[in-house]
């Protein structure tokens, strides 16, 4: 019952829906028949064990004041011989108990922290699925820095408080219940003395609390910020360089590091205030206490005996009292990570990443964007598609065009469903895509970006990359449709195997492209998106890409984000956006034809390269 009016108490304290009381599975019990009974038993073992432990090794702890009182005495009231058989006895008895006491403390410091690390273990991988499960948009709102912040240092801060803050509060508890009872019991007068410090003391570890959860959120807040500079550089370090602004973006970030400075200082200052004056408190009530005690033993009221074990009893509550007012502190640290972490996993996604319509066949391919009106969600006031009308048959071959910013990629984004449009349908074999699984959806279109994006991994792995079970033949086949083949075997001794560094930057842009176009092919897809690079690439790269994709558009729907004449040749119909619509539909000779037509305005101002 303890145990589920805890779990009730932290799910509530941290505002958990009861669908997440099972984060706390690791530490609480609850049986739940997805997970093996074997490991529900451990689990709940050692929950029940750390909590033995802590009673048992607090027990332990405060017999010492007690033992040591009577050991006072035995010394005082007896002479030599007796002294030391008494002695000897009471050690005897006193070292097997310190030892249990040692063995519980060992084990519930170990239960408690292994404990901690698959706390943070779970919430970090719950914090990564609810990211991951986002919708495009959230991103444009939230930074990497910060959210790298709340999986690191949030989810560590809160399985802490959850497990070591908790069962150093729960040690805390203990020890001054304990200690307040033997002090009453040694003398209620001496009792009440010593505790007339408990009430301020009570009073301003509410207030410091309150502070530090506010001030622990700008913190963690600021170091977010901090993360935010240091990490947009480090990952574009060759633009700094190029730009020669080390020094700038040094400064940058050491004005960000002094907010978190500032802020630390200033929690500094309230700490150290708080534990000076509980200090003084503390050393003033010893003060006290020697005094009204020695009255006490000078009336005879007390023995000398039971003065020093009122007085480490004294000094245990004291030490305890500080404990709590540290845990109450931490715990506030631990609600405000908490309240930040939560935000982010209960998050629905407004576009989900699995569920709807799977056909068993393959889509045909007919596209069509149907009075589109969009605009990005983080800009609400700046238009981008305004009623947007394009009907794309299936294996034909359609490449937009546009100035730069018209919103060419953003019809991509669409088709994708990183986006879903404010109002119209984006439809897939006349069905809106909205109604098929997105995992689906994504199987039949392949991608080809502007600034194609790999991962640190080998050459085999980025081309594998969205494909589960690929075989060496297929990566190697698709390999050569893309012209990859040759420069991975001939340039690279690793082969397949070379590692292309973080996002790919050992890598030309050329042979970027040529990998990237590999592992859309490796998917087979129906549909080809291919956003072209803007980029100048060298005579012999742009030939092998375009002979590449030339080939693999065969067959295939196929929508290009055009910025080549050659290109736009190849094209069945080139699409000219403008003012979010399309405005000019046809073949090439067709809209060079057109007198005052836009598309021959952007052909005669080389908008387009050749
Ligand atoms: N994630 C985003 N959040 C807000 N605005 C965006 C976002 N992505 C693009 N935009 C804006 O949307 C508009 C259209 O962008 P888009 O990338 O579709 O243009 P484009 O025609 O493909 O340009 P280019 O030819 O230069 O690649 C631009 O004004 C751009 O600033």
């Amino acid at each position: 019952m303890t145990f589920g009016l805890l779990r009730y108490g932290l799910c509530t304290k941290f505002k958990l829906p009861i669908h997440h009381q099972h984060s706390f599975i690791v530490y609480i019990p609850r049986c739940r028949a997805r997970k093996p009974l074997f490991n529900e038993a451990v689990r709940w073992m050692s929950t029940k064990s750390a909590v033995c432990f802590l009673i048992i090794s607090s027990a332990v702890t405060m017999a010492i004041p007690f033992s040591f009182g009577r050991i006072v005495d035995i010394i005082y009231k007896s002479d030599a011989t007796e002294a030391q058989s008494k002695l000897i006895k009471t050690c005897t008895i006193l070292l097997p108990i310190f030892l249990v006491g040692a063995a519980c403390n060992f084990g519930r410091i170990y239960l408690m922290n292994t404990s901690g690390y698959k706390i943070t273990k779970r919430l970090r991988e719950l914090l990564f699925k609810s990211l991951l499960s986002q919708e495009t948009a959230y991103f444009d709102r939230h930074r990497t820095g910060e959210l790298i912040n709340r999986l690191s240092s949030d989810c560590l801060l809160v399985s802490q408080t959850i497990t070591t803050n908790i069962s150093d509060g729960l040690r805390s508890t203990i020890m001054v219940a304990s200690g307040v009872s033997f002090m009453f019991f040694v003398s209620p007068k001496l009792a009440l003395v010593g505790l007339s410090i408990v009430p301020p003391i009570a009073a301003l570890a509410v207030i410091y609390g309150r502070f530090v959860r506010k001030i622990t959120r700008s913190v963690q807040d600021s170091l977010a910020a901090s993360n935010q500079v240091a990490e947009e550089k480090i990952s574009n370090i060759r633009t700094v360089k190029a730009f020669s602004q080390e020094k700038k973006e040094m400064f940058l970030y050491g004005e960000k590091m002094n907010e978190v400075l500032q802020l630390s200082i200033k929690e500094s200052f309230m700490r150290g205030l708080f534990f000076g004056m509980t200090g003084f408190a503390g050393n003033f009530i010893i003060i006290s206490v020697l005094y009204s005690g020695g009255l006490l033993v000078s009336e005879q009221a007390i023995s000398v005996g039971e003065l020093s074990s009122f007085l480490l009893y004294a000094a245990y509550t004291g030490v305890s009292i500080g404990g709590l007012s540290t845990f109450y502190s931490d715990i506030n640290r631990g609600l405000g990570a908490s309240s930040r972490i939560w935000e982010i996993i209960d998050r629905k996604p407004l576009i989900p990443i699995s569920g709807g319509l799977k056909p068993l066949t393959d889509p045909k391919g007919d596209i069509s964007f149907q009075n589109i009106v969009f605009n990005y969600p983080n800009r609400p006031d700046a238009p981008i598609l305004n009623g947007l009308n394009l009907e794309i048959p299936s294996g034909m071959i359609y490449a937009l065009v546009g100035h730069s910013g018209s919103g060419k990629s953003t019809l991509g984004h669409l088709l994708l469903r990183l986006y879903d449009p404010q109002s119209g349908q984006v439809c897939l074999d006349k069905t809106d895509l909205k109604m098929y699984d997105p995992i689906w959806l994504h199987s039949h279109i392949g991608v080809v970006s502007q600034e194609p994006i790999l991962f640190s991994g080998t050459v085999r792995e980025n081309i594998a990359y969205g494909r589960e079970c690929v075989t060496d033949n297929e990566i190697i086949s698709a390999a050569k449709e893309a012209n990859a083949y040759d420069f991975i075997v001939k340039t690279f001794p690793e082969g397949f195997d070379t590692v292309v560094g973080e996002r790919g930057v050992l890598l030309s842009g050329g042979q970027k492209q040529r990998i990237a176009i590999a592992r859309a092919l490796l998917k087979n897809p129906k549909i080809l998106l291919l956003d072209e690079a803007t980029s100048a690439l060298d005579a012999e790269s742009e030939k092998l890409i375009q002979e590449a994709l030339q080939r693999v558009s065969k067959g295939r729907t196929v929508l290009t984000i055009a910025h080549r004449l050659s290109t736009i040749k190849n094209a069945d119909k080139l699409a000219v956006i403008f003012s979010g619509k399309i405005v000019e539909l046809g073949s090439y000779d067709e809209l060079m034809s057109i007198e005052n037509g836009l598309f021959r305005k952007l052909n005669k101002n080389q908008i387009l390269t050749s």
